[in-house]
């Protein structure tokens, strides 16, 4: 049943059980893309369901692709060789990895791609991937630095090598090595400029190419030499999120629970699960956290700290204000509602300032989660230990984990009764 709000109440005792995080959102979408762009049939299994996937599956049956979905974690996807011109925009949501990659996939695309997304999609920055398919002669154009992107593709490139700034998203690039082997000519792409996202979702990505048969190789610290290729179709298992599990983890050590993820903390190959390590440090946080190599955790880890034992300093974290929404600003609010000067922001740092005794206390509060899944999962966590923790739109979490609520209510979570 949907609800507007969600209040956590506080669970009296550990949390124990089996939860098995949902399969990678990272991964399943890389994955679909490949699987879409190769000549045959693939399985992919273990695979995430959820509204970022939805999406992508859908604009990929939109170009051609036959996708059949025999169970909960499985796709069988059937491409062509050749992803056709959609009749319509594809609409993504605010998927960020399935309108990044399909912008650039657009580029192979014999004819007009429309990309395009939901309000806040509409606000993530997509310019310099934009800028990325001008310079190989590809006709891509956009209004206002984000989507809706209009891409008329050919499959033919004019250059074999593009610079990118990967400083807002990886996706970027991750976006251009998965286009380039469906091209006609080997293509080398450059990173520009000292930041770059979480360098682990390139590797992702290659991983991914490779495993579609795909060749690319890193030939330096910023350049990846891409051959034309095209895709072979694969049987390919999905890991379980790594995002995900950052909120079962922090839970585990919140409540002095023991919760079996059913997959080693060590068997991750995704850039978040570098938070386990963090994690288990708790409540002996260290006093500074660079969170450029894990962004999508930092959420977990900054609600987390709330409950250290001293004040934690983020830093390099200034792409999370270009997620689905700005992540800096709405993890200060909201801890700020929860008790004034918990957090505060300094340039493009968050500051959080600590405070063990919040746990046990009642302290009313309604989290606005500004339709960001990752405030909704996160801030539940603040509700295991203070009552009166509400979470506004708790549906949100369908973006990447739709059985959240129920998964914690498996470990003994209980919500109050607010139909
Ligand atoms: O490549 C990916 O799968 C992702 C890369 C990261 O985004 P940016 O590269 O935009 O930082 C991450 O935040 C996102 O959830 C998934
Ligand atoms: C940033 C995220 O998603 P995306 O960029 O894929 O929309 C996320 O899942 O935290």
């Amino acid at each position: 049943m949907s609800k507007d709000k969600l209040t956590i109440i506080p669970p009296d005792k550990p949390l124990t059980g089996r939860a098995v995080p949902p399969g990678s959102k990272s991964i399943t979408n890389r994955a679909l893309l490949l699987a879409g762009l190769a000549k045959g049939t693939s399985r992919l299994t273990g695979a995430l369901k959820s509204d970022d996937t939805r999406y992508m599956a859908d604009a990929l049956r939109a170009m051609g692709v036959i996708i059949e979905e025999p169970d909960d974690t499985s796709f069988v996807v059937t491409g062509s060789g050749k992803l056709l011109p959609p009749q319509v925009p594809l609409f993504l949501g605010n998927a960020g990895t399935a309108t990044r990659f399909l912008t650039a996939a657009a580029a192979l695309v014999d004819g007009t791609v429309v990309v395009d997304g939901d309000q806040h999609m509409r606000k993530r920055p997509i310019g310099p991937l934009v800028d990325a398919l001008r310079s190989l002669g590809i006709d891509a154009s956009t209004e206002t630095g984000c989507p809706p992107v209009t891409v008329k593709g050919t499959g033919r490139f004019e250059a074999s090598r593009i610079q990118i700034d990967g400083g807002l998203s990886s996706q970027y690039v991750s976006a251009l090595l998965m286009m380039a082997a469906g091209g006609d000519r080997a293509v080398t792409i450059e990173l520009l400029g000292e930041d770059i996202g979480a360098l682990g979702y390139i590797d992702l990505t290659t991983a991914a190419m490779r495993a579609f048969g795909a060749k690319v190789e890193k030939t330096s610290a910023v350049t990846w030499r891409v051959e034309p290729t095209g895709y072979a179709a694969a049987d390919f298992v999905v890991e379980p999120d790594a995002s995900a599990a950052t909120y079962l983890w922090a839970a585990e050590v919140l409540t002095s629970g023991k919760i079996d993820l059913g997959v080693a903390n060590g068997a991750f190959t995704q850039p978040d699960a570098k938070a386990y390590d963090l994690i288990a440090q708790f409540p002996h946080l260290p006093a500074v956290i660079d969170g450029s190599q894990m962004q999508d955790a930092v959420p977990t880890l900054a609600v987390l700290a709330a409950f250290n034992e001293t004040p934690v300093r983020f830093v390099g974290i200034a792409n999370l204000r270009v997620k689905e929404c700005d992540r800096i600003r709405a993890v200060s609010t909201g801890l700020t509602q929860i008790r004034p000067g918990l957090a505060h922001e300094e340039g493009d740092d968050l500051i959080v300032q600590s405070d063990p005794s919040l746990a046990g206390q009642r302290l009313p509060a309604k989290i606005d989660t500004f339709a960001d899944h990752r405030i909704a999962m996160s801030f539940a966590l603040a509700g295991l230990k203070i009552a009166g923790i509400t979470i506004l739109d708790p549906d949100c979490v369908g973006k990447t984990f739709p059985a959240y609520w129920r998964t914690l209510a498996g470990l003994g979570v209980t919500y109050a009764d607010e139909s």
